[in-house]
């Protein structure tokens, strides 16, 4: 049966750790592997790391560059060399490929949102592998994925993914960074990723010389995918070909199953496509509300008000500590929510001097986090 499948590589896998030159072999088994998958029928798309570290290479720096604008003109240097080379491979197969770089802003507004989703739908139809990377040489701060493994979720809940495999220096997660701690146990299996929780699982704050946020953004990124109905594996990238026996039903890596219901695509985009401009803090009961009930949020459960924001846009709505524990898009701006807080639905139209929308936030609209 044909599966979407999205491969994310790190760069720790496309280079070689003592000279930060490509790691060619590795190149040409991923390339040869997925035109594979494409040749039986499979719709594959691969999210490439690497443009810095390879642009590193080619202009002989020996680490990551800090200031912002060395990193982005290293990134389109390296970001050229990397799709030659992916294109000279895969070209040699016979299989066409795409470069499509995108930023967070691409994803923030809905309809454009969409349009990459089209994009996506397109190049997958004509049988293209699309070959993604975040356009590190524009992206600003504010607006970036700033690490591929979490791009590759968000690409990989939007193509409505089958599988996310997610390709780095480890074969697997293990209990603690087993670089630090030789004695780690390795993890097989994750049936639901608050398991990892309760297994305290240690991720380190850092990923390897040259990757970016190490085995956390990958757990993350694993939350993602997973709530979108994406299974998810970590597996070890120096052997891409691992994939095939892992679609034939081999236990290789970390498997993260997928989640039995995901959530709406809409609630998705919700969640992990815009950036949230405020927050509302909410009261014990309000959250009980959203969270167990699956109600609407209404004003008189809003504590406070932080940020400044229009109707329509995404807010985070937080518990008293100020942990997030949903988003959604609110009906009133800033400075209406500010003189409606605490207040009952009722009273509204008395304070604003019109009538405005019933709830603050529709349960439509709203997505626990
Ligand atoms: N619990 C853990 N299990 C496995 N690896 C871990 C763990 N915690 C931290 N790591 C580290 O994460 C690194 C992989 O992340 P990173 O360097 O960002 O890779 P990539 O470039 O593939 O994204 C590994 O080399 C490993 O040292
Ligand atoms: N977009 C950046 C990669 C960011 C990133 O997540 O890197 P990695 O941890 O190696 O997957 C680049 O191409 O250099």
């Amino acid at each position: 049966m044909t599966k979407t499948i999205v491969v994310k590589i790190g760069t720790s896998s496309l280079t070689q750790p003592e000279t930060g030159q490509l790691a060619l072999s590795t190149i040409a088994t991923l390339a040869e592997t997925l035109s594979h998958l494409r040749r039986q029928g499979h719709r594959v798309i691969l999210v490439s790391s690497g443009a810095v570290g390879v642009g590193c290479a080619r202009l002989g720096l020996t680490e990551k560059p800090k200031a912002i604008a060395l990193k982005q003109a290293v990134a389109a240097v390296g970001q050229g060399r990397l799709i030659r080379v992916y294109d000279d491979l895969f070209t040699t197969l016979q299989q066409p490929i795409a470069q499509v770089l995108l930023t967070r802003s691409d994803l923030v507004q809905r309809s454009r949102y969409l349009n990459v989703y089209n994009t996506f739908k397109e190049l997958l139809e004509l049988g293209i592998i699309p070959v993604v990377n975040e356009n590190d040489t524009v992206a600003v701060e504010e607006l970036k994925f700033g690490d591929n493994d979490t791009l590759s979720a968000l690409v990989a809940s939007l193509v409505h993914a089958d599988w996310l495999f997610l390709l780095t220096d480890v074969d697997r997660l293990y209990s603690a960074d087993p670089r630090s701690v030789p004695d780690a146990q390795p993890i097989s299996l994750v049936s639901n990723i608050k398991e990892l929780e309760e297994l305290q699982v240690q991720t380190g704050a850092q990923g390897s010389q040259w990757g970016t946020g190490g085995m956390v953004t990958k757990i993350s990124a694993a939350r993602i995918a997973t709530a979108a109905g994406v299974r998810t594996v970590i597996t070890e990238g120096r052997h891409p070909s691992n994939i095939k026996q892992i679609l034939q039903g081999e236990s290789i890596g970390t498997h993260f199953e997928a989640q039995p219901e995901p959530t709406s695509a809409r609630k998705r985009w919700i969640a992990y496509g815009v950036v949230p401009s405020g927050r509302l803090y909410l009261d014990e009961g309000a959250v009980i509300a959203i969270s167990r009930a699956g109600k609407s949020l209404l004003a008189a459960g809003i504590t406070a008000v932080e940020g400044e924001f229009d109707s329509q846009d995404a807010v985070q709505l937080c518990d008293k500590s100020g942990k997030e524990v949903a988003r959604g898009l609110v009906n009133y701006n800033s400075t209406e929510l500010q003189k409606i807080c605490g207040r009952r639905s009722s009273e509204i139209p008395t304070i604003l001097g019109y009538e405005g929308a019933e709830t603050v936030i529709h349960r439509d609209n709203l997505v626990l986090t």
